[in-house]
């Protein structure tokens, strides 16, 4: 599906956006909800990723597709290592196959698991044959994804001694793993991290109870962009956030101070308010600890006629598509001056934006999200613009409802 963006007629429609649930937090609970079935979940995320990730936790034998969802194929290898009966081959799209996930294989090899490979060593597909794991140490990178390390966490309090790890190298996406820590720690499963070592002490039962799910921060950074874009006086009111987050994408609300955008915390919602110009002309950013921010910080530099220089951008080679690549070639054809390394992306302030390029997705939906809100600055065309279902199948009505012309071609 090629998508026609076109301005807002006017100012912003003021209009309250409900965000589906986070896809991270929804993939741990679903998966602590598997260990623990007396948890209940409310406003779980209706992403393709959690949906690959609710029906993959229900299979026992055979084949398990989980497509594009990095985190379902990351914290099902380690569910699936250990549980004892379950055989399957885990697998997902073309590109799940080229994303490595041999850091998690060999660390759980080494606490007793039986993973083969079934093409390349290092990628899936991965046969997996459930065991019950006895070991209880083990060390692992920690700097390539912070997945593997919230795989092994999760699946921790189930074994029979709990779990120690010993990270190696800088800890990357380190608040995804808090995350990952707070939830266990919401089910009063005892927990520790200190330096480079994280415990996980066993626990059979948890009491009943219902996890609720923050809305998804990631996704409201395209909201923040559409806000930073516009005319000084817009508003946009997303539901269902807190100022407490487990998501360390919530950094956006300082970030985005530096765009002229305020966050007002009201109730259960964030009101995002245009309040004045940038206040420099120049962004420096290391987001090793927020990575799926990266493409949308890039494009509001690019759509404010900012310069901008982010590091810590190492993971973003191996997610849906290689992000830095895939900015470089597209800010490139809006007419950006681009330059990108393996870690970072340096932008200069832009004279003029091209009219109706066509950006293409490379089924990234964050592509496809983080490129929207330049229609308040031109129009454009997104190809493929169905990718956004992997985290966000709601966007493009939530686009239409700010009053964000979306046609499709
Ligand atoms: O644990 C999670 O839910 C995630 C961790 C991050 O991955 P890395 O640790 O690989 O950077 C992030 O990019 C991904 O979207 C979700
Ligand atoms: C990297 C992402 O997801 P995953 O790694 O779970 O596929 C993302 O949503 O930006």
């Amino acid at each position: 599906m090629k998508l026609h963006l076109t301005l807002p007629q006017s100012n912003l429609i003021k209009e309250a956006v409900k965000v589906t649930g986070s896809k991270s937090e929804s993939n741990r609970i679903l998966l602590l909800q598997a260990l623990y079935p007396n948890l209940e979940i409310d406003n779980i995320s209706n992403s393709d990723d959690a949906q690959v990730m609710a029906k993959g936790l229900k299979i026992a034998s055979g084949v398990v597709d989980i497509h594009h969802a990095g985190t379902a194929m990351r914290f099902l290898t380690a569910y699936f290592a250990s549980q004892e009966g379950k055989e399957v081959v885990l697998t997902g799209s073309q590109r799940m196959t080229e994303r490595p996930i041999g850091v998690l294989v060999d660390a759980l090899n080494a606490l007793g698991a039986e993973i083969t490979y079934e093409k390349n060593a290092g990628y899936p597909p991965l046969k997996i044959k459930g065991k019950k794991l006895t070991d209880h140490k083990v060390s692992l990178p920690a700097d390539i994804s912070s997945q593997y390390i919230s795989a092994l966490l999760l699946n921790a309090a189930k074994l029979e001694n709990g779990l120690e790890l010993a990270l190696v190298g800088k800890i990357t996406s380190v608040p995804y793993i808090k995350m990952t820590l707070a939830l266990l720690t919401q089910l009063k499963i005892e927990n520790s991290f200190e330096g480079n070592s994280i415990k996980v002490f066993p626990k059979k039962e948890v009491k009943t109870q219902t996890l609720v799910v923050e809305s998804d921060w990631s996704s409201a950074s395209y909201f923040y962009s559409i806000a930073a874009l516009s005319e000084i006086g817009s508003q946009i009111t997303l539901s269902s956030y807190k100022k407490n987050s487990l998501q360390g994408d919530s950094v956006l609300s300082k970030i985005y101070t530096s765009f002229g955008v305020e966050t007002v915390y009201q109730e259960n919602s964030i009101i995002l308010k245009k309040i004045a110009n940038p206040t420099i002309e120049n962004l420096e950013w290391d987001l090793a600890n927020a990575p799926d921010i990266a493409q949308t910080i890039a494009v509001t530099c690019f759509g404010l006629q900012m310069s901008c220089y982010l590091t810590g951008l190492h993971t973003l080679k191996i997610k849906e598509t290689d992000r830095l690549e895939a900015l470089d070639v597209e800010l490139s054809k809006l007419g950006a001056a681009i330059t990108v390394t393996d870690k970072t992306l340096t932008l200069k302030a832009t004279t003029a934006i091209h009219a109706d390029v066509a950006i293409d997705t490379y089924n990234d939906h964050r592509m496809a999200m983080a490129f929207a809100p330049l229609a308040l600055k031109t129009t454009i065309f997104i190809n493929n613009a169905e990718v956004v279902s992997k985290s966000f199948p709601d966007f493009w009505r939530d686009m239409a409802t700010l009053g964000i012309g979306v046609q499709v071609q």
